[in-house]
C-alpha cells in the first residue's frame, strides 16, 4: 500500500525529474537549506546589536503605518513589531477589512477552496517557519489519482501514470535529456535564491529588487529578468517541445501567460508545478490572520488615498475618511498601478526617486478569472469517463484556447478521517475572461454549482522587467510590491516584507553596513563562515 502511494506521489512531472537526479547522484541539489536558516523575529540580529551605540542614540519610531492587508502587509506588521519592539504603535490599513488579499478562499457547495495564491514550495522557508510558529498544519494535495496531463485542446499529448516507471518512460520519450537540463536550471536558481534567508538572518537588507536578486544570484538572476523565459530555457539547451508543453503549460496555469514572461518568473513557475508543494490546512489566509493577530496592530478598514510628507518631517496617511494621521514610518504593500491601487505618493517620495504612479505607469496587471465548477468533465473532450480516470490537472499546450488550465481541487479542510473523499473536489478553470454558459457546457457535461472569482492576479510580465527600489524616501517611506515584477508568489511577498522591515530598521538606526551596495558585498558573510 505504502509503495503504491509513494509511486503515485512521485509521478508528477518534476517529481520524476528529481528522482532521476537522485538516481544520478545529484542529491545535494535538493538538500540545501531548511527553516533553521530563518529567524522570523530577527532575535539573533537584534541581540548582536545589544551594545551598539547607534541603538542607544535614537528612540524607536512611535507610529508606523502599513498600507494593505495582503500577505506582504500582514507579514510586515509582524516583522516590524519584532524589529522595533512593543512600544511602537502599528496601524494596518486594509479597506476591505479582510486579510490576505490575493490569498483567499471561495465557498462552493458548502465547502471552502483556495481561490488565489494556493501553493507553497517546500523551500519557501518564511511560509514554512510562519506555519510552524503558529501551529498551522501543512497539507499536500495527494488525495486524487495524481495524474497530470498536457492537453492541446483536442487530445492529451502527454499524461503521467499512477505508475512511476510508466511515467518515467513517457517522459524520457517526450523530453529526453531535457529532463536533466531543466532540473539543473531549477536547482541552480532555487539553491542560490534560498541564500536570502541567511542574509536576512544576519540583518542584511537590500534597497531594490535588483540588489536583492544580485545578492542571491549575481548577474545570472538580474539578467534572467531581462530576457524571456523562452530565451533563458533555450540558452540552457532546453528544446522546443519541453518549452511548449511543460514551461508554457505551467506558466499558463500559474501566471496566465506563456514563456514570453521574464526568465526569473519562468523558473519560479516551474518550481510551482513540483511534487513538493503544500498549503495550509484550513486555508493559506490563516498565515495573515495569525501574523496580524500576533503583531498586535490596529486594523483600520479605510482606503488610503494619499501619503504625503509634512513640514515636521513625518508622513501623513490620508484616507477616504480621515486626514492628518501622522507616522514616522510608512510601508506600502499594495501595488500602485492602474489596475490595482491608485494611492498618490508624489508628495512623499525622496528626491530623485521614480515615483510609483497609477496614471504614469503604463504596465498592467493580468486579469485572471478562476471559475469553480462542481460538476462532471466532458467525457468526449477530455477522453476519460470518471473522476478517477480523468487527469487531476490539465495544463494547456495550446495558447489559443478559451481556458488556460483545468484542475480538480479538494476543500481547504479536506479530511479523509471525517469521510471526505475525492468527491468533495471541484474543478478550477483559469481563463482570461468570464466563461459563458456555452463555454462551461463545452468543458462540463453537467454541474450543480458554478462560482467565479475575477481579479488582477499578477503582473503582465514584459521583459526587461523593471527591478525597482523598495525605498521611496529614506526618511521613512518603503514599498514592498516591486518584487512582484521579478516574480509574484506568496513567498516573494514574505521575503520582500521582511527585507523592507530590515531596511527600515537599518536606515532608522544608521546600520549602514547592513544595506547592500551592489558590487561591494560588504558585510555579507559566506555561509561557511556562520
Ligand atoms: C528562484 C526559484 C526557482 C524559486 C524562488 C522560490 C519561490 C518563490 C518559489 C515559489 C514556487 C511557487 C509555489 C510558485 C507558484 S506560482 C504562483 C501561483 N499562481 C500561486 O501563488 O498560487
Amino acid at each position: 500500500m505504502m509503495i503504491g502511494k509513494w509511486f503515485k506521489l512521485k509521478s508528477t512531472i518534476v517529481g520524476v525529474i528529481s528522482l532521476l537526479l537522485i538516481g544520478a547522484g545529484f542529491t545535494s541539489f535538493s538538500e540545501a537549506g531548511s527553516t533553521d536558516d530563518v529567524d522570523l523575529k530577527s532575535t539573533s540580529f537584534i541581540a548582536s546589536l545589544k551594545n551598539d551605540a547607534r541603538m542607544k542614540a535614537r528612540r524607536p519610531p512611535q507610529r508606523v503605518a502599513v498600507v494593505g492587508g495582503g500577505i506582504g502587509g500582514s507579514s510586515a506588521t509582524y516583522f516590524l513589531r519584532h524589529l522595533f519592539g512593543n512600544d511602537v504603535k502599528v496601524d494596518l490599513f486594509e479597506p476591505s477589512g479582510r486579510l490576505c488579499g490575493r490569498v483567499a478562499t471561495v465557498d462552493v457547495a458548502g465547502r471552502s477552496y483556495e481561490s488565489g495564491g494556493s501553493v507553497i514550495h517546500d523551500k519557501n522557508f518564511y511560509a514554512k517557519a510562519i506555519a510552524k510558529n503558529f501551529g498551522l498544519k501543512e497539507v499536500n494535495d495527494d488525495t486524487g489519482n495524481g495524474r497530470l496531463g498536457f492537453f492541446d485542446g483536442e487530445e492529451y499529448v502527454l499524461e503521467t501514470s499512477p505508475w512511476y516507471l510508466i511515467t518515467l518512460f513517457r517522459m524520457l520519450w517526450a523530453f529526453g535529456l531535457d529532463l536533466f537540463r531543466l532540473k539543473s536550471v531549477e536547482s541552480e536558481f532555487m539553491n542560490k535564491f534560498i541564500g536570502i534567508y541567511n542574509l536576512h538572518k544576519q540583518g542584511q537588507s537590500f534597497s531594490s529588487v535588483k540588489d536583492l536578486l544580485h545578492a542571491t544570484g549575481g548577474d545570472t538572476f538580474v539578467n534572467s529578468t531581462e530576457i524571456t523565459s523562452c530565451k533563458l530555457f533555450r540558452e540552457k539547451g532546453i528544446g522546443d517541445r519541453m518549452i511548449d508543453w511543460l514551461v508554457n503549460g505551467g506558466l499558463r496555469a500559474n501566471y496566465g501567460q506563456d514563456c514570453h514572461v521574464n526568465g526569473f518568473v519562468g523558473c519560479v513557475s516551474m518550481a510551482g508545478i513540483q511534487s513538493t508543494l503544500w498549503a495550509v490546512d484550513g486555508g493559506n489566509k490563516q498565515l495573515c490572520e495569525k501574523l496580524v493577530e500576533s503583531s498586535k496592530c490596529n486594523v483600520l478598514s479605510e482606503r488610503v488615498t494619499t501619503v504625503r510628507k509634512t513640514s515636521t518631517g513625518r508622513f501623513s496617511v490620508d484616507t477616504e475618511n480621515t486626514t492628518n494621521r501622522f507616522y514616522d514610518l510608512v510601508v506600502i504593500t499594495t501595488p500602485i498601478n492602474r489596475d490595482k491601487s491608485k494611492i498618490d505618493v508624489s508628495g512623499a517620495c525622496g528626491e530623485g526617486v521614480a515615483v510609483p504612479s497609477a496614471t504614469e505607469d503604463k504596465r498592467h496587471y493580468r486579469r485572471t478569472v478562476a471559475t469553480f465548477v462542481k460538476g462532471k468533465l466532458n467525457r468526449t473532450l477530455f477522453n476519460c469517463d470518471s473522476l478517477q480516470s480523468c487527469p487531476e490537472s490539465s495544463l494547456m499546450t495550446n495558447g489559443n484556447l478559451f481556458y488556460r488550465s483545468v484542475g480538480l481541487h479538494v476543500p481547504v479542510n479536506f479530511d479523509p478521517k471525517k469521510g471526505d473523499t475525492i468527491e468533495t473536489g471541484v474543478y478550477k478553470v483559469f481563463s482570461t475572461s468570464s466563461l459563458s454558459n456555452e463555454q462551461i457546457a463545452t468543458l462540463f457535461e453537467g454541474h450543480s454549482e458554478v462560482k467565479e472569482v475575477d481579479w488582477f492576479a499578477y503582473p503582465q510580465y514584459q521583459p526587461p522587467d523593471r527591478l525597482e527600489t523598495f525605498v521611496l524616501n529614506k526618511e521613512g517611506l518603503y514599498y514592498v510590491s516591486p518584487v512582484e515584477w521579478a516574480a509574484s508568489a506568496i513567498e516573494m511577498s514574505l521575503i520582500s516584507a521582511k527585507n523592507v522591515a530590515l531596511l527600515a530598521f537599518n536606515n532608522w538606526y544608521g546600520i549602514e553596513e547592513n544595506i547592500y551596495a551592489r558590487g561591494k558585498n560588504q558585510n555579507i558573510k559566506d555561509k561557511s563562515e556562520l
